[in-house]
């Protein structure tokens, strides 16, 4: 519960007037509740005795003085025999007997006067006639039960905005979290982020609804019945409650259960949508190698586990329902015995022991059973939403220990500006592991001057973008340091330090909108010319005025797959183009941009990159060529450093990678490597 007790502070703190609101309005709903029931004391008082309520307010004036005045003489009555008996049992049993008629004389005198307060109103306001009374009360239920909806919908709207509100802070506070956290060697995956984004914020908002409606409206309906119950006697209420301890204890057992279930449940969807998202981003793979009846299998696999918990979830909380209506029932039955028994035989006791101070009327039995059905009716609504509570307790096990987790890359307290630091790049005996005791880079130095352009080369998997991954401070180094400047990037404010680097990767990241706005992501605040001017430059505008239909508003589909892979790595370039950015760095950006545009876009780099310290991994001889200086990579660590010709003699990785094929065409240069 206590995860889900944050949901709540934060629901009550921040719209605690639509709470109080709502509360107040849930009282009334318990309060006309009990009211509209309690009306059947008086309605069965009319239509069994067939009197009008001055009537009965002057029968049961004449009836509690009668009763007082037997009652009286009865104490007389014992006070000698107490006087005149001389066995200390006797007496004994003379004095309890004595105190058990003062106490109902007490009963009389509180009735008597409980009359005596209503006969004011019952004279000014009450018809005249049994029939006309009966009207009244008629009237009187129908108004009651018009005001319960009022203020039942008023309630319910109420919770509604207030816990529809939580979840929206909930979910603004989850997807900023989710921006932070998937940094670093935090693992989140997909499946797991969607399903606390979609599934479990709106099931702890669903079981605050539950918290801040139901489960206060009906228990006060509960506590208005069984108020009125113990108003009219609460011997007999307790003997009727006898049931409720052991049926509290299965309900406890069955409201952990039912939370483990849903946990485990929880779990098994964002599987099931982690899955599903990657069959549909690798949806061609699979129709290409005719895999769909293989996915379909796994698809059925994963649904059936998800659907044995929910069986299992269904079972229980179906167990809740029968638990409470047990109780209910139970409630009801041990009444019905035990007041059948005292009406039908006009006693006071049962087994010697006292259930009332005076035998029971049949108007009193009749509404202290009516208002113990009442009783049941909010306890089958809390069974049925005692399951969703429990589904809103896992939901919140899982979203706020990611919501409280700590940022894996952190800004400091005090970051350094970067505009008071140069922009020559560092990186000293830097190590680095993505999975432990693998590691990735091996005491790594390396120097890259302000305005250089380097060209960093390697096999496969040796370690090329995970520096550029220290460089943009998506992880921090096991060890050493990266720094700009000489300063450690952990000492920069992290929007500060990319808002000065511009990031082209091979696998392009477009979104589902205008290719306009995809530029535009690289400068949020650039105009529309500096956007044209910048695709421009790309070649971007080449392939606009020519293929796309719309132009700069054409769609880029999800993920940019209404796009050529050339085009989606032209939109990219233009995007780091636009940011201007102090360093640039190009992760085999051109590495699909055709033999026609390609000297075009190399002429646009080369522009792009004076003035700027450039980081270029690339496996193209011409891009190779926009670098004063080729770094050759191997198992995380640097091999060899210089030129073209220099790294032909001294680099035996750079010869096998670039030499042993023609240097000259750029094609053989990314066939070869694509072997490697
Ligand atoms: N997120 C990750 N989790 C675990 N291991 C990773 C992760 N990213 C990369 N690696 C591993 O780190 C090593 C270096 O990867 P990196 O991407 O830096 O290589 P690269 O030189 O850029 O390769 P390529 O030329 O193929 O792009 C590889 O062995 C890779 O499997």
């Amino acid at each position: 519960m206590n995860y889900l007790l944050l949901a709540i502070r934060h629901c009550v703190s921040h719209y605690r007037w639509s709470i109080i609101g709502s509360l107040i309005c849930s009282l009334l709903v318990g309060v006309l509740w009990g009211a509209n029931i309690g009306a059947v004391y008086p309605f069965a008082e009319v239509i069994f005795k067939g009197q009008s309520l001055h009537e009965w307010a002057e029968t049961e004036t004449n009836n509690c003085n009668e009763k007082i005045a037997e009652v009286e003489a009865e104490i007389a009555d014992f006070d000698q025999k107490i006087a005149a008996a001389q066995d200390p049992a006797q007496i004994s049993k003379l004095k309890a007997s004595r105190d058990f008629a003062e106490t109902e004389l007490k009963s009389w005198e509180s009735k008597l006067g409980n009359v005596n307060k209503s006969r004011p109103y019952i004279d000014a306001y009450a018809p005249h006639g049994p029939f006309n009374t009966l009207l009244a009360l008629v009237a009187f239920l129908l108004v009651g039960t018009v005001l319960k909806g009022i203020f039942l919908s008023l309630s319910m709207m109420l919770v509604a905005r207030a816990t529809q509100l939580t979840t929206l802070d909930l979910k603004q506070q989850l997807f900023k979290k989710l921006l932070e956290v998937r940094l670093g060697k935090t693992h989140i995956s997909t499946g797991d982020s969607t399903s606390r984004m979609n599934g479990d914020v709106a099931s702890i908002g669903g079981s605050l609804e539950i918290l801040f409606g139901k489960t206060v409206r009906e228990p006060i309906k509960m506590v208005a019945c069984l108020a009125g119950a113990a108003y009219i006697n609460w011997r007999l209420l307790i003997l009727s409650l006898l049931i409720a301890p052991a049926a509290a204890f299965v309900l406890y057992r069955l409201a952990r259960t039912i939370k483990n279930l849903n946990l485990s449940q929880i779990m098994i969807n964002a599987r099931i949508t982690g899955f599903f998202i990657q069959i549909m981003h690798g949806y061609y793979v699979v129709k290409a190698y005719g895999t769909e009846e293989y996915e379909q299998a796994r698809f059925e696999e994963k649904s059936r586990q998800a659907y044995w918990e929910q069986v299992k979830i269904r079972f229980f909380n179906s167990m809740v329902r029968v638990n409470n209506e047990v109780l209910g029932l139970g409630m009801v039955c041990l009444s019905l015995i035990a007041g059948g028994y005292l009406v039908l035989n006009k006693e006071t006791h049962i087994f010697g022991i006292p259930l009332a101070d005076k035998p029971m009327e049949l108007g009193s039995i009749l509404a202290f059973y009516a208002l113990l059905v009442g009783c049941t009716d909010p306890l089958r609504k809390l069974g049925d939403v005692f399951g969703a509570i429990q589904a809103g307790i896992a939901s919140a096990e899982l979203v706020y220990p990611l919501l409280q987790m700590e940022m894996p890359i952190s800004d400091p307290k005090d970051p350094i500006p970067t505009a008071s630091v140069g922009r020559d790049i560092t990186l000293k005996d830097v190590e680095f592991c993505y999975i432990e005791d693998t590691p990735v880079l091996k005491k790594l130095n390396l120097t890259i001057a302000q305005g250089e352009a380097i060209a960093i080369v390697g096999p496969n998997g040796c370690g090329k973008s995970t520096i550029i991954n220290l460089l943009m401070r998506f992880y921090d180094p096991d060890s050493g340091q990266v720094l700009l400047g000489g300063t450690d990037l952990r000492q920069f404010a992290q929007h500060d330090l990319r808002s000065k680097i511009a990031l082209v990767t091979q696998s392009t990241v477009l979104f589902d909108e205008s290719i306009r706005e995809n530029i535009r992501y690289g400068n949020m605040d650039a105009t529309d010319e500096e956007v044209l001017k910048a695709a421009k430059l790309a070649y971007v505008d080449q392939f606009v005025q020519t293929h796309m239909s719309d132009g700069y508003n054409t769609m880029c589909g999800d993920r940019g797959t209404s796009l050529s892979g050339g085009q989606r790595q032209r939109i990219s370039i233009a995007r780091a183009l636009l940011r201007n950015p102090d360093i640039i760095i190009m992760d085999e950006a051109t590495s699909q941009i055709d033999m026609d545009s390609e000297r075009l876009i190399h002429e646009s780099l080369k522009n792009c990159i004076v003035g700027r310290t450039a980081i270029l991994i690339t496996h193209r001889a011409s891009t190779l060529k926009l670098a004063s200086r080729i770094v050759v990579m191997n198992h995380g660590q640097i091999e060899a450093t210089g030129t073209h010709e220099e790294l032909i003699l001294s680099s035996k990785t750079y010869r096998r990678l670039y030499v042993e094929d023609d240097s000259s065409s750029s094609d053989s240069l990314v066939e070869k490597k694509s072997a490697a």
